[in-house]
């Protein structure tokens, strides 16, 4: 069984005050000490927060105040690398103009060591509000100051040797639309352009070419390829080669074949930049709630390691569209309906392969989904790696979508743990009813929006 370990912890809500004033390290074993005795004085203090002239002021103090009794361990470049099978980390993006404007407050914490805290902000029904703590570890967590340079180092540079070992690796970025998946992967942002020699696609490429420079390979005969393709509405598209239609078929073998599809050799790690460019340009796009600029589809770009024209070793570097949740989309199109149940839907079936993936299952459901079918080499195999990289939003405004983010990866990787702790079984319980219900609310919106009006009232049947 493989081993990646990220699982979730709730904090008693009242946890906050009995660290107020003093300095405590966030280390599960500490918060799992009892403080129910210190209620009365921590009703009492909610008094002193009270301000109506900013909204949310009294979140926001109880969640500075409970940040200077963390202890802070920032990841740094110099920090060790682990090398693991799967690797589950986790990144925060700082809060965004248009968040500031509006006076949302960031409601995570990074104190390091793989933690993320989620300071969700809540009412009794006696109107006192609390926060509910809720503690995830990861592999990794990178805060808001982390450049990708960081992120890098610690996520996709470790899978590069994978290829040159003929082996297949993967490395998914994962959040809700927004939260900066695309800046992560394709480079940063500044303004409408993006400098596509920054992100995370680049940076593997300029490794694996330092990789095949080196003696131990160069003898190897290895020529390096790249494919960038997106897949939106469930069919592929070749980013490469004018965004044309690309069918997918699975032979005999099971082997999945895109057919058509482009693989351009590439000769420096330039090269691969000018395509991240001219295929990030013609990538579908569109609006949501919480970008003006949103990927709407999943982009796949693949450094490919061929020897003597068969396929040595696969570098699948994944920009997966926004999740968004049925009930922030109520309001939108048709297109926008059918788009968002189609991301959901794959991103349930990328899920379940990564989860049999992680149990070492013989049955890995790959044909649930295109986005599945067509990674489907990165979910068997002996020699595969895979990294997901959950990108959340700190606003309190997106507050629940970066619950379903962090749960997303809870539900994928709970079940690996050596040692569980018993109440995690029941948040995966309510994770699951809570995904069911989201599922029901997606489907029902896009088939009340695609039916016919009369035939939802059609009683012929009674
Ligand atoms: N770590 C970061 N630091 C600074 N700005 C960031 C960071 N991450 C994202 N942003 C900014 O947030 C905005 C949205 O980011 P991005 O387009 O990468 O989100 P996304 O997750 O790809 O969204 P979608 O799924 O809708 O395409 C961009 O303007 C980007 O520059």
């Amino acid at each position: 069984m493989r081993r990646p370990a990220i699982f979730c912890e709730h904090l008693h809500p009242i946890r906050y005050f009995t660290l107020s004033g003093r300095r405590r390290s966030v280390l599960p074993q500490d918060m799992s000490k009892p403080v129910n005795k210190r209620l009365s004085h921590a009703v009492k203090s909610l008094d002193m927060f009270e301000d109506t002239n900013r909204p949310n002021k009294q979140f926001y103090q109880m969640i500075e105040e409970f940040r200077e009794t963390l202890e802070v361990l920032p990841l740094s470049l110099s920090d060790m690398v682990e090398a693991r099978s799967i690797c589950v980390c986790v990144r925060k993006r700082p809060l965004n103009s248009k968040e500031v404007t509006k006076n949302d407050i960031d409601v995570v914490s990074i104190p390091g060591n793989g933690t993320l805290l989620l300071h969700e902000p809540k009412q009794k029904v006696d109107l006192t509000k609390y926060l509910d703590n809720q503690v995830f570890h990861f592999d990794y967590s990178f805060d808001e100051s982390s450049t990708n340079d960081l992120v890098y180092r610690f996520t996709a540079k470790p899978l590069v040797q994978t290829i040159f070992d003929g082996g297949v690796a993967t490395c998914f970025a994962y959040g809700q639309t927004g939260s900066g998946k695309t800046h992560t992967m394709g480079g940063d942002f500044s303004g409408k352009s993006q400098n596509n020699a920054k992100g995370i696609y680049a940076m593997a490429a300029q490794d694996v070419f330092a990789l095949l420079k080196q003696r131990r390979y160069s003898g190897l005969d290895l020529c390096p390829y790249v494919t960038f393709f997106e897949i939106y509405n469930s069919k592929v598209f070749d980013l490469l080669n004018k965004k044309a239609k690309l069918r997918v078929l699975e032979d005999e073998k099971q082997q999945v074949q895109v057919v058509g599809l482009q693989e351009m050799y590439v000769s420096c790690a330039e090269d691969v930049i000018k395509m991240i460019e001219m295929g990030s340009a013609c990538r579908t796009s569109g609006q949501t709630s919480a970008n003006a600029n949103s990927s709407r589809s999943h982009a796949v770009l693949q450094v490919i390691l061929r020897r003597r024209n068969q396929v040595h070793g696969k570098f699948s570097l994944v920009d997966l569209a926004g999740n968004e949740r049925g009930i922030d989309v109520r309001s939108s199109d048709r297109q926008t309906l059918v788009e968002t149940a189609e991301i959901n839907r794959s991103l349930l079936a990328l899920k379940e392969c990564i989860r049999s993936l992680g149990m070492d299952s013989h049955h890995i459901p790959f044909r649930m989904s295109k986005l599945t079918q067509v990674l489907r080499d990165s979910f068997i195999g002996e020699n595969s790696r895979t990294c997901m990289i959950a990108m959340v939003s700190p606003g309190m405004s997106s507050c629940d979508s970066t619950v379903n983010t962090l749960r997303y990866h809870v539900i994928n990787f709970w079940s690996l743990q050596d040692s569980i702790v018993p109440m995690t079984d029941v948040y995966e319980a309510i994770s699951q009813v809570s995904e069911l219900e989201e599922r029901v609310h997606e489907e029902l919106t896009v088939y009340l929006y695609l039916c016919p009006k009369d035939s939802l009232f059609d009683t012929s049947w009674t």
